[in-house]
């Protein structure tokens, strides 16, 4: 089952909790999931350690849980990778592809983030798919134009809304407390949506957009109501129910 995407009206505001978290985060979880079954109108999901991926889909229900990163083949010699087919079996109902912590420390290419894309779709997981700049290129003022063409070289032939989402994670913002502006969101985000539509026509409307870095309880309202922002990817105050719930209760 793919995560159902209907926007405009339904916010996805999803937590990465990337290397943080064992069994004893699951209460965590619980709290994630109860404040989800109350705000049905917004879709919630939690990228999980690979490790926690079926406990947490056995504790949590009105969540979305899901992957941080798959190898784009389906099976075969990659020490320590793990596939769609696999994260799937395990409970995840979508996973992250792209993000920048991936890309850099595996030199990953467009091309290869394209390939897991698509492995997630042949395998009925929903796509978080990660684009963002470095520092370097929005001082030199080229952000627009490199994320362009990374959206362009990442997004799969046939994408649409159904199953999904792109996030703009600027490099630079992502755990350092600083996060876009909300105008530098907006500019940003409306180049997604173009670019998006470019490649996949009305189907590109369907696709969710949404912002990482820096997101926190006090920052969240604006960038939710940013034109162009269909949900927040959320690191470090996705770990507590403290600072994760204040976020979906912006949504
Ligand atoms: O990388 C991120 C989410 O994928 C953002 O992390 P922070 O919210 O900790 O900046």
């Amino acid at each position: 089952m793919h995560v159902t995407m209907e926007k405009p009206a339904r916010k996805f505001v999803v937590g990465n909790w990337k290397m943080h978290g064992n069994l004893a985060a699951l209460p965590v979880l619980g709290a994630i999931d109860a404040a989800a079954r109350e705000t049905p109108a917004v879709d919630v999901g939690v990228a999980v350690p690979a490790t926690l991926i079926t406990a947490a889909w056995q504790t949590a229900n009105a969540i979305h849980v899901g992957a941080q990163d798959i190898h784009p083949a389906d099976k075969g010699a990659h020490t320590g990778c793990l596939s769609a087919p696999m994260v799937k079996d395990a409970g995840a109902a979508f996973t992250i592809v792209g993000h920048s912590e991936c890309r850099a420390g595996r030199q990953e290419s467009d091309d290869e983030v394209r390939g897991k894309a698509e492995a997630a779709r042949r395998h009925g997981l929903s796509v978080i798919l990660c684009v963002g700049e470095p520092l370097e290129v929005r001082e030199a003022g080229q952000a627009e134009a490199v994320v362009r063409a990374q959206l362009e070289n990442c997004l799969p032939a046939d994408a649409d809304g159904a199953w999904l989402s792109v996030a703009y994670e600027p490099i630079w913002a992502i755990g350092t407390g600083r996060s876009a502006t909300q105008d530098d969101i907006a500019a940003m985000h409306a180049v997604l949506r173009e670019t998006c539509r470019a490649a996949l026509g009305p189907a590109g409307d369907g696709v969710r957009l949404l912002y990482g870095g820096s997101v926190t309880p006090a920052n969240a309202a604006e960038i939710l109501a940013t034109p162009n922002v269909d949900g927040v990817l959320v690191g470090g105050a996705s770990l507590t129910a403290e600072t994760f719930l204040p976020i979906i209760a912006h949504a």
